[in-house]
């Protein structure tokens, strides 16, 4: 699916935009993308990951808070995939995943810090749909977000 916006464009037009300004990686197949805000605040458990990426996303974003851990991974290729079927628009994690290579061909958005092999505890631990906080911007369950190659604007 081709999305037609940049954000630099988005935040000409409105400078209220929050910006993140963490330098993450563009993971996914889609560069480009948008849809409403859910999320998840967890730590090196992605449970909660697995289970809402295995649910109806309904075009949104899933934005997780892993605190910036890079110790290990809280989604894979399998989990994307899931993403994918159920349809999520993407994912940004404030951590890492692994798979690169098989999540660079997914019809799916992701921003993430980076990746490792290693794999996360799954059970289930965490919260979610509650506002998280990271790069400067805090993100509500509901509000808007729009990702491209410049970086990732969210509504206030
Ligand atoms: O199960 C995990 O933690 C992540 C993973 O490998 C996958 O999604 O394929």
């Amino acid at each position: 699916m081709t999305v037609e916006f940049t954000t630099c464009d988005l935040y000409d037009a409105d400078e209220s935009l929050q910006s993140v300004s963490l330098q993450m990686q563009n993971l996914g197949g889609r560069a480009r993308f948008r849809g409403p805000v859910r999320t998840i605040r967890c730590f090196r458990d992605n449970g909660l990951v697995k289970a809402t990426l295995n649910s109806p996303g309904d075009g949104a974003v899933l934005v997780i808070d892993g605190d910036g851990s890079l110790e290990s991974a809280l989604m894979g290729d399998m989990i994307a995939e899931a993403a994918v079927t159920h349809g999520w628009a993407g994912v940004v994690i404030n951590g890492a995943i692994r798979d690169r290579v098989a999540v660079a061909q997914l019809d799916l958005g992701v921003k993430a810090l980076g990746t490792n092999p290693r794999k996360s505890s799954k059970e289930g631990t965490g919260d979610q749909d509650v506002p998280v906080e990271f790069g400067g911007v805090v993100f509500r369950p509901g509000a808007l977000l729009h990702s491209d190659e410049d970086g990732i604007l969210v509504e206030r």
